[in-house]
């Protein structure tokens, strides 16, 4: 099957003598969550800034349904919803105005964004605070609001950065469902964690990234024949892969 999201040979950064991704290549097809993992500044932020249209590849190309930044700012842009791990929300806007600005960039008809966010509040426990300016939500509500706005836009790509720290339990399995029955509708996931029980349990295939290189990528099975170990974690090749190239 062809990649929604397809990132070749990839180098890009900061600046530009000094690159922080160095040739990454991977993709993302229809139904399928990758994990995007690796040790903190293994790149992992970086590579999503790049697939968000933030920074422009040094060399190499990313693109969604074979469509560049660069080609068309707007259609790459409706593709895809970012969760990004610090909540970035506007004050002066209470939930329910967050939730129509979303349902406003994405295009989403009244009656379509009314049910669909009605839905989403009462799963995320969120229906009493339609009305909260984001100054009275915790830390976790905030996120949920993130979380919501994402899932109400449906888009075909989703791109996802440490979406469960600052969850409730209950929060967590609420996101879990919502994106396991996202991705059954038929969206590709990209999703970057620490949280690697998780990611074992929840993501097809993974990247694991090590100072900006992609040093494995694969189904779990796949990456357990690669270091000839049947019965690791996804901890164990973890931590194998980053103390191999440490050394
Ligand atoms: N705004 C920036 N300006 C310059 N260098 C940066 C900037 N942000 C990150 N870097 C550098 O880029 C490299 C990769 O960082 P990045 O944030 O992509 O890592 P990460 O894998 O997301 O890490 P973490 O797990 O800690 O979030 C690090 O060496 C970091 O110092």
């Amino acid at each position: 099957m062809a990649n929604m999201l397809e990132i070749n040979e990839l180098s890009g950064g900061y600046t530009p003598k000094k690159p922080v991704l160095h040739n990454v290549s991977f993709g993302v097809q229809k139904q399928e969550i990758v994990g995007l993992i690796g040790l903190n500044g293994a790149g992992k932020s970086t590579t999503i800034k790049h697939v968000l249209g933030l920074m422009d590849p040094q060399s190499g190309e990313v693109k969604i349904n074979g469509l560049r930044f660069a080609d068309n700012a707007d259609q790459y842009r409706r593709s895809f919803a970012y969760i990004p791990e610090t909540p970035l929300l506007y004050d002066e806007l209470t939930l329910w105005e967050h939730l129509e600005l979303t349902s406003v960039a994405y295009g989403i008809d009244k009656s379509d964004f009314e049910q669909r966010a009605e839905t989403l509040l009462k799963e995320f426990n969120m229906t009493k605070m339609k009305k909260w300016y984001p100054n009275h939500f915790s830390k976790g509500m905030r996120q949920k609001v993130m979380i919501m706005s994402a899932f109400l836009a449906e888009p075909e790509l989703y791109v996802v950065d440490e979406p469960i720290v600052g969850l409730d339990p209950v929060g967590i399995q609420s996101f879990l469902n919502w994106i396991s029955e996202m991705k059954k509708k038929g969206a590709g996931i990209l999703m970057s964690t620490h949280i690697l029980a998780t990611a074992e349990r929840y993501c097809d295939r993974f990247v694991i990234l090590h100072q900006g290189k992609v040093v494995l990528t694969g189904t779990l099975d796949e990456m357990r024949l690669a270091i000839g170990k049947g019965d690791a974690t996804l901890d164990d090749i973890y931590i194998e892969m980053t103390k191999d190239v440490q050394e």
